[in-house]
């Protein structure tokens, strides 16, 4: 099993993460909390209350988890194809796959890569909603003091299974989304590259920023619910389960809440997913 795809998707994958981190708070705290009345409103009050430090906080911890994500992600999805079609990575623009394969090895991709990324992405999400101010003397501590605090806390308040609420959402978000990521990517870049030749740096720049924003366009709507879900162990809320958290946000706040973070998440996913694709695609040309 080829092992470069792992690595080129663990660096790219930590490259994209810190550029995205400033605007995944905004989102998280815009799907998940009512205070704010809209982006600006968020990004103001963040920065008055909690300085620029308010936007980075939760990102140490996926640094070195959710880009171990992303390498499972492209690692997995690269060797999928590789068994689907018998082509390496560096052979496949000169026989390209077909768009089913690309779509069947984003999905598996995108499924595996779940079962990772559920505990790192629900103590994320839990650390980017603490709004309080970095601790001064004499006020109240926030109430986790960091990821490995968070994931105790849960363990003890919640069980262990604590730490994969909201798993099942994050399925069904992520396993036929990363399907259409991958085959966006596949489709830019050969609409715009003569066929057999690798596509330029400007063409996986614009490809890759075009298929993270139409992923996540189609993930909102379950991004909002798997956020929720995630929410809902330490709000004391009970949620019956993705459809009953569907109906009941619905309800209080109609239609629109499943658009909760459209504009900031693809905001986001344009340069995070441009340089995830770029360094993916240029580390392994280095090394092929
Ligand atoms: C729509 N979804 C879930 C995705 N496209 N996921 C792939 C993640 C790529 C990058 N790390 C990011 O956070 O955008």
């Amino acid at each position: 099993m080829p092992v470069e795809e792992f690595v080129a998707g663990w660096i790219s994958g930590a490259l994209g993460l810190v550029l995205g981190h400033p605007f995944d708070t905004v989102k998280v705290r815009l799907q998940t909390q009512t205070t704010y009345r809209g982006i600006i409103d968020c990004m103001v009050k963040t920065y008055r209350h909690e300085s620029l430090l308010g936007f980075f906080k939760g990102m140490s911890f996926p640094i070195a988890s959710i880009a171990v994500v992303n390498s499972v992600l492209f690692g997995v999805y690269s060797n999928t194809l590789l068994a689907l079609t018998a082509t390496s990575h560096q052979e496949r623009w000169a026989q390209p796959p077909s768009y089913t394969h690309v779509f069947i090895a984003g999905c598996t991709g995108g499924f595996v890569q779940v079962y990772c990324l559920a505990p790192f992405d629900l103590i994320k999400v839990r650390l980017q909603n603490q709004t309080e101010p970095r601790a001064r003397p004499g006020s109240p501590p926030p109430r986790y003091r960091g990821p490995v605090h968070c994931a105790v806390s849960i363990c003890q308040e919640e069980g262990p299974r604590g730490l994969f609420r909201g798993a099942w959402a994050l399925t069904l978000r992520d396993t036929p989304t990363l399907g259409i990521y991958f085959v966006t990517y596949e489709w830019l870049c050969r609409q715009s590259t003569p066929d057999g030749q690798n596509p330029s740096l400007a063409t996986v720049l614009v490809a890759g920023g075009f298929a993270g924003i139409v992923s996540w366009a189609v993930a909102t709507p379950l991004d909002v619910i798997k956020s929720r879900m995630q929410m809902a162990g330490l709000k004391h809320r009970v949620y019956r389960g993705v459809l009953d958290c569907m109906a009941s946000s619905v309800r209080q706040e109609g239609l629109g809440v499943f658009f909760r973070g459209l504009t900031i998440n693809s905001a986001r996913a344009f340069p995070v997913n441009a340089i995830t694709f770029l360094s993916y695609e240029y580390l392994l040309r280095w090394w092929g």
